[in-house]
């Protein structure tokens, strides 16, 4: 199980002004302002599930995994992974967790991926079998034999990021904290990635939080959402339950009167004011309703009643649309650009 309990964390940034004499100045008067990454935030994560852990850029979320996994400390409020507060217990907490940041490897820069493995192999006290086992996995769905005697800083980022997702599950960790895990993978070694992550979870029991800006990554791993908007939590549960956050569903149909597209739209948006009437290429017309406003049947009557319709379906709402509407309200006019000063390496 995974707690936070009104988790804050505050950076405090040196306030530049511009130019020369901005410098000087800065220099003298030394003034801060403070950035809340994190704000009070609650959440309980259940052993065994796979999370996706949502929001917009800026939103908090790595910031909350580097004090899940003991590399930041909170400002106040606490978090437990299996009942440790990994920034008091580092390196208790290193043997049940696996780690992927995207953005900051976690391997020896200057050692070879074989090397890095040895290592870990000792770190972590890897009984053979286990060892023997995952190296076989990731010959075969990762192609890690192909990365040789290169040192770390010498792969491409997509080369590093298998062997960094190599490393995070070679110790069969109880907990999965993967932070933007595919990015730099073509579609094939995703899928590898998808499989290897769900097969964690499927026979070792794996708890997986993953942060990713890839919906399909997110579809495809994660049975439970947790949304963060400006540091907050706006939404934890099912991602079916996400999806049914949903303001607008549609209706898709296919039509045998021969009326042009462009009639058939203008009859439909007369008839149904706030609904939008799209045709496809395929001559198929996609009618989108606020679900605030309209029933599936309201829409369906309305269609039948005016149209012969040869086929209709009514496709599930997508997470993307959900996000863009929650990611939508996130920016607020005159925010400062994200990641400003940002330490090169994000450790507090
Ligand atoms: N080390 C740091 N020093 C100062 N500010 C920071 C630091 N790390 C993060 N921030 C700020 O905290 C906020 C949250 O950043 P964080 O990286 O947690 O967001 P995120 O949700 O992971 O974003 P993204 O999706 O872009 O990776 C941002 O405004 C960011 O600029």
């Amino acid at each position: 199980m995974i707690v936070a309990e009104h988790l804050v964390k505050e950076f405090r940034l040196a306030e530049r002004k511009p130019g020369l004499l901005g410098s000087l100045s800065t220099l003298l008067t030394r003034r801060h302002r403070v950035v809340r990454a994190v704000d009070d935030v609650s959440f309980e994560i259940p052993a065994g599930t796979k999370t996706a852990y949502i929001g917009a850029n800026g939103a908090g979320k790595s910031t909350t995994i580097k004090m899940l996994t003991g590399i930041m400390t909170p400002t106040s409020g606490r978090c437990t992974v299996a009942g440790l507060e990994p920034y008091r217990h580092r390196q208790r907490n290193a043997r049940t967790i696996g780690v992927v940041f995207g953005q900051r490897s976690q391997l020896w820069w200057d050692l070879s991926v074989p090397d890095s493995f040895r290592i870990l192999r000792r770190v972590y006290d890897i009984p053979e079998p286990v060892y023997r086992r995952n190296l076989g996995l990731f010959r075969e769905l990762l192609d890690i034999d192909a990365l040789g005697s290169t040192p770390v800083r010498q792969l491409s980022l997509g080369q590093r990021m298998r062997a960094e997702i190599a490393a995070s599950l070679l110790h069969d960790p109880a907990v999965l904290f993967w932070d933007e895990p595919t990015i730099g993978l073509d579609m094939v070694l995703k899928d590898a990635v998808r499989h290897l992550v769900n097969r964690a979870h499927r026979e070792l029991g794996t708890t997986v939080v993953l942060t990713s800006h890839d919906i399909a990554d997110i579809g495809a791993i994660c049975d439970s959402a947790l949304v963060v908007d400006h540091g907050r939590v706006v939404h934890q549960g099912t991602l079916k339950d996400l999806l049914r956050t949903a303001d607008h569903r549609s209706v898709v149909f296919d039509h045998r009167d021969g009326t042009a597209a462009g009639t058939v739209r203008a009859r439909i948006e007369a008839g149904l004011p706030g609904v939008r009437a799209t045709p496809d290429d395929g001559g198929r017309i996609r009618v989108d309703y606020p679900t605030g406003r309209y029933t599936s049947r309201q829409v369906l009557t309305f269609l039948l009643d005016h149209f012969d319709l040869a086929d209709w379906y009514a496709p599930e709402p997508g997470l993307e649309d959900v996000l863009r509407k929650i990611y939508g309200r996130a920016r607020v006019p005159g925010d400062t650009p994200d990641g400003a000063g940002r330490t090169p390496d994000g450790a507090a």
